[in-house]
């Protein structure tokens, strides 16, 4: 597949100052070959990274221009199941061996009953005798592999890779870029940005592409570019690495100005051999020769233009009738091959209930797998319930105690709510990086992804609050009867619940460094209004009172109160000289709750809890839309 873009251009804007943007990219042009492997280059701040988005489709909030393939407006559908995108930091789901990996995407990525090909690739790629290595166990250059791996299991035509040598020691980052440079050859279209190149690396490289301050000042073939500098009186001198050189020519901007001037932003191709896929293209790009130049060396240059000159090109089909090279048999081949494969398939090769199901055995297998948070987990549960229950031993049907239940009931709630809330807020930052990649690359829907992870989460939960529960129920004496134990135990869960999509929804939205801060924060407000309720809720605005009567952790307090007092609950032993919170109905007026009802207050939360989980599934849409 070739790639053109015309006049592209990415701006960001603030979030925190609305309207203010900064354009990255600035009207840039260029085309991507299939066959060969393209280096975006230039200097730190560049643009290299944000083209590399805007042209794979990463990003498309604040992009203007024309991106084209063979020639033709792109489908970003079908676009974005046709190419990959391989993101800097190799992301890949942990608790996982090599080839389990490489089975999970199989599934994803191929129709049922299409032969998988993950052994060959594994083979392929130097991997297969790492198979049953866990993937973060794997080195650098290996979990680089891997990355490349995955995305090679439906062959797409397309290639983006973001620094794919960054922490790679030298002769590992040549091995990388060789292996890109052969899948090239297989006829794919590859595409990576590197950061200043060793010489021996910058050769392997087919094309560059440089930009500086968010503009093209070069565009050609690798071998084309020291000529083309000299020519326009920037002569590198010898024995110094081009790339590197091209590079400190931008430290002065009026050499970036006039050599993006020269390349006409990117619309210009520098070439050094007149050969067919250059003098041909094979596609309809229309990229025309403005004129072709012998030098003293005898290298022809030639110079292709998207709008000066007239000159029509071929359709891939009616070149490949008339010359054939390998190059261009190979191209054919990838190209058909991933043909047939999209052919057969929609908007996902799988349908949505099979990729629930794959995501779901492979989230459980991960947390069967993740032993030492099991334990972690398990070990808090029962010491917090411990310690709750030996703080309120034995006090259940002392009538002076009245108000020591109302702080376990409170202290409850608070211990679901902190515990719940921060392990996504945590965790979830990172996960949602690993979830966008995946997605962006066409392996599974949202919608069965968020489902999978709701439903994965559940066993462990309910288990650990069901043990919490019961522990602080009997060791604190709450009278047992099984209504009040069963619903005691789907308060907490509810609640543990709420929490747990609050803190998802914190979590995906914010990065790992705002999520410590604002998973308290957010918490603390509901916190603020229902101690604030209990005492005040006559004196309080309607507006106020209805924000306090929708906290959750007011509704559980709420809830927990009514199960352990209600149920038929007696009047409590009183061993002083008069006990005021003796019956529990008293307690109830006292808190003004008399008439609350127990499920209206579960149902408020499990409202609460599907709009908080709604809200952290749009907003996952949302920010992997942009
Ligand atoms: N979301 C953003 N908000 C604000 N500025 C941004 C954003 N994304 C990119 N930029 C700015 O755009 C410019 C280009 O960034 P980009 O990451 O594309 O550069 P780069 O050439 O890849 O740099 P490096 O080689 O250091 O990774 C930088 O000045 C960067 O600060």
């Amino acid at each position: 597949m070739d790639l053109e873009f015309r006049n592209l251009s990415y701006t960001v804007y603030n979030k925190i100052v609305r309207g203010v943007g900064k354009q990255v990219v600035k009207g840039v042009s260029g085309r991507f070959m299939s066959g060969q492997l393209i280096a975006i280059m230039g200097p730190s701040g560049a643009g290299k990274s944000s083209l590399l988005n805007v042209i794979s489709g990463y990003k498309s909030a604040g992009v203007s221009g024309e991106l084209l393939v063979n020639g033709q407006p792109r489908d970003e559908q079908l676009f974005k199941r046709s190419s990959c995108y391989i993101t800097q930091e190799d992301l890949h789901q942990p608790l996982l061996t090599v080839r389990e990996a490489m089975d999970v995407a199989a599934k994803f990525k191929l129709p049922k009953g299409v032969k998988r090909p993950s052994e060959d690739i594994l083979q392929q790629l130097g991997l297969l005798e790492h198979q049953h290595t866990r993937t973060d166990q794997l080195s650098g250059g290996q979990k680089k592999r891997l990355s490349i791996a995955l995305e090679l299991v439906n062959n797409p035509p397309v290639f983006f890779l973001d620094e794919p040598t960054s922490g790679l020691d030298t002769v590992t980052t040549v091995q990388c870029v060789k292996l890109l440079k052969q899948l090239a050859r297989q006829g794919r279209t590859v595409v990576c940005t590197i950061h200043q190149p060793a010489a021996s690396l910058f050769e392997i490289f087919d094309q560059v592409y440089v930009l500086a301050d968010g503009r093209c000042i070069y565009q050609g073939d690798t071998d084309a570019m020291v000529p083309y500098l000299s020519s326009v009186g920037l002569s590198c001198p010898r024995h110094h690495n081009p790339a590197d050189f091209i590079i400190e020519v931008t430290e002065n901007p009026h050499n970036t100005k006039m050599l993006c001037d020269e390349i006409l932003n990117g619309r210009i191709y520098k070439s050094t051999k007149m050969d067919t896929t250059i003098n041909e293209p094979i596609n309809n790009m229309q990229l025309k020769i403005c004129y072709q130049i012998e030098d003293e060396s005898g290298e022809t240059e030639i110079v292709l233009s998207n709008d000066k000159c007239t000159f029509k090109v071929k359709q891939l089909n009616e070149i490949s009738n008339s010359t054939t090279s390998l190059d261009q048999i190979s191209r054919d081949d990838s190209s058909l091959a991933w043909m047939k494969i999209q052919e057969s398939t929609h908007q996902y090769p799988t349908t949505y209930f099979q990729q629930f199901s794959i995501l779901l055995r492979r989230m459980l297998l991960q947390i069967s797998r993740n032993r030492q948070a099991l334990w972690i987990q398990s070990i808090h549960h029962v010491m917090c319930a411990v310690l709750i229950g030996l703080c309120f031993f034995d006090t259940a049907n002392d009538g002076t105690q009245m108000f020591n239940h109302l702080k376990m009931c409170v202290g409850l709630v608070i211990f679901f709510s902190y515990t719940q809330i921060m392990v996504p807020v945590l965790v979830y930052p990172e996960e949602v990086k690993l979830v966008k990649k995946e997605h962006f690359n066409s392996w599974y829907s949202l919608l069965p992804y968020y489902a999978a992870l709701t439903v994965s989460k559940l066993p462990v939960q309910v288990t650990l609050n069901m043990i919490f529960c019961t522990i602080v129920f009997f060791m604190v004496g709450v009278p047992f009867s099984a209504a009040r134990f069963i619903v005691f135990c789907i308060v907490g869960n509810t609640v543990s619940l709420v929490s747990e999509g609050l803190g998802m929804a914190i979590g995906s939205v914010f990065s790992v460094s705002n999520g410590c801060a604002i998973g308290p924060a957010a918490i603390a407000p509901f916190l603020g209004l229902a101690i604030y309720g209990f005492d005040f809720a006559h004196r309080i605005p309607l507006l106020m009172n209805i924000i306090m009567k929708t906290s959750f952790i007011r509704c559980g307090v709420v809830a927990m109160v009514l199960t352990v007092f209600g149920f038929g609950r007696k009047p409590l032993e009183c061993t002083d000289v008069y006990c005021h919170f003796a019956k529990p109905d008293v307690l109830k007026q006292y808190l003004d709750i008399e008439n609350s009802s127990v499920w209206l207050e579960i149902l408020i939360m499990v409202s609460i809890m599907i709009s908080v989980r709604f809200l952290c599934y749009m907003g996952l849409r949302y920010r992997f839309a942009t």
